[in-house]
């Protein structure tokens, strides 16, 4: 059994960022990693034409700007060159193959007790913690939805977490389920790999391109949401035209202020709508059920295909280690409390990533994290700031 003062579950971004903060103030922290390397889900489970959709600036984790040389929207590949110079430059050493089992909070003790397996050596070990922090993440596990007949699917399926690039399908009949960010660059990886293309849209969404979300990040620090959103929507109409023959329906509320209710991300447009407008990719709408190879869909269409990719989003898996998650976890493993409250729960455990805000959002709840624990530790004030 080893005492901890801070333990932070998980090594991406969020965990990174709270042990990087806590350091700086000199407040002792473990962070402890499933796997053999950090950030997995941009090492691992992305694929490869993946690219910062935000500008850099907004993508940035406490104490350390991006190199000037690097491109205005980076590759994963130079992102994941500063998660790897982040964890150089300050020393960050997480413990790899940990992965944690369980967490309860020991009453009596007023502690945090947290159990890991090690994947190397099979050995369980045991941590008591002051402060536990959750970063394990919102996307920690793709979600596939249960769809009458999936079952008895023919054909090949998979959730996009596991999708690297087009090349296996080329003229292979290939249906995306799910528009968001994934879904629809999915569709374009595809299409350009030369796979029939077709995508599910259910939903109303807005369609913007890099540059017009950059525009609208850069206005919202002067004027309120609203205008942003009207000027972002006004860019996307005039770029885009009217979308609704194509089956693309726009939100009756603006981009950001989506995002900010329900964390729901305006498609960052890749070249997929041209591709919808010319027909190479086409757009079918929700899924009723699957016969064999057949998909039926809601407007009565019948199509055949040789495989399925579920872009259909992610889930926490907190609530499945955490037994006592209540402290601040609903079921689902994410934040009880809404944003800007979310990442604080009761009896020192905090979440750092689960406010559906990005890399911004994660470098707000790590900052929040260590000047709260350095509150409780030390009585002093918010003394982490921002880069
Ligand atoms: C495809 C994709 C693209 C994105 N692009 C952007 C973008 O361009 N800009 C932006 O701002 N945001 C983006 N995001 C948002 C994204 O959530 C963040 O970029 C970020 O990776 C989240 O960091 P995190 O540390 O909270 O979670 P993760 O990156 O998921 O890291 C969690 C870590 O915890 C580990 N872990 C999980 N369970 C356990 C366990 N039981 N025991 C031990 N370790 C465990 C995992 O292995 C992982 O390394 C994107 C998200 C996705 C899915
Ligand atoms: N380059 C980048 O920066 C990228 C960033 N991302 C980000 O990663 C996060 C996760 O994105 P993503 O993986 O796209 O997941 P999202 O949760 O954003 O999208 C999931 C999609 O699946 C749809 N869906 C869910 N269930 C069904 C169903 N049964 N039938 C049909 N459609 C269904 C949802 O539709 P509905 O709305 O109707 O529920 C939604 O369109 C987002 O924040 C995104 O912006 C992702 C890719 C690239
Ligand atoms: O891409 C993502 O998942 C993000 O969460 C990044 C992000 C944070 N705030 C935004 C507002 C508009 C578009 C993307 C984002």
């Amino acid at each position: 059994m080893e005492e901890v003062v801070v333990l932070i579950v998980g090594a991406g971004p969020s965990g990174l960022a709270v042990s990087n903060c806590l350091s700086h103030l000199s407040i002792r922290n473990i962070v402890l990693e499933r796997e053999d390397y950090c950030a997995s889900l941009w090492r691992k489970r992305s694929y490869d034409r993946l690219n910062l959709h935000l500008a850099k600036e907004f993508c940035l984790l406490p104490y350390m700007p991006h190199a000037s040389s690097s491109s205005t929207f980076m590759s994963r590949k130079s992102f994941l060159e500063y998660i790897d110079s982040y964890i150089s430059r300050f020393g960050i050493e997480p413990r790899y193959c940990r992965s944690v089992e369980e967490g309860s909070y020991i009453e009596n003790e007023r502690k945090w007790r947290v159990e890991a397996r090690n994947t190397s050596t099979q050995e369980k070990e045991v941590y008591m913690a002051q402060f536990l922090v959750v970063a394990t993440g919102e996307n920690s596990k793709g979600f596939i939805p249960e769809l009458p007949g999936l079952d008895g699917f023919e054909g090949k399926t998979i959730h996009s977490s596991e999708y690297k690039s087009g090349k296996d399908y080329e003229n292979k009949e290939v249906l995306v389920v799910g528009c968001g960010n994934s879904g629809m660059e999915i569709s374009y990886d595809l299409s350009n790999f030369g796979a029939h293309t077709s995508i599910v849209i259910r939903s109303p969404l807005h369609v913007l391109n890099k540059e017009m979300v950059y525009v609208g990040m850069l206005l919202s620090k002067y004027v309120p949401m609203t205008v942003a959103d009207a000027v972002m929507t006004f860019l996307g109409k005039h770029w885009y035209g009217d979308l609704t023959r194509y089956g693309i329906r726009q939100p009756a509320k603006g981009p950001f202020y989506l995002k900010v209710e329900s964390g729901k991300t305006p498609i960052i447009d890749v070249g997929t709508v041209k591709k919808i407008q010319s027909g190479d990719i086409m757009v079918l709408p929700e899924i009723v059920r699957i016969n064999g190879n057949n998909v039926v869909f809601q407007n009565g269409v019948v199509k055949r295909f040789d495989g399925i990719i579920f872009a259909t989003g992610y889930k926490s898996t907190a609530n499945y280690w955490l037994k006592d998650y209540e402290y601040i976890l609903n079921k689902e493993g994410m934040p009880k409390r809404p944003c800007p409250h979310h990442w604080k729960g009761e009896n020192n455990i905090y979440c750092a990533g689960f406010s559906k805000q990005g890399l911004a959002g994660i470098a707000r709840d790590s900052v929040a994290i260590a000047n709260d624990i350095n509150e409780v530790l030390n009585g002093i004030k918010g003394k982490t700031k921002l880069n």
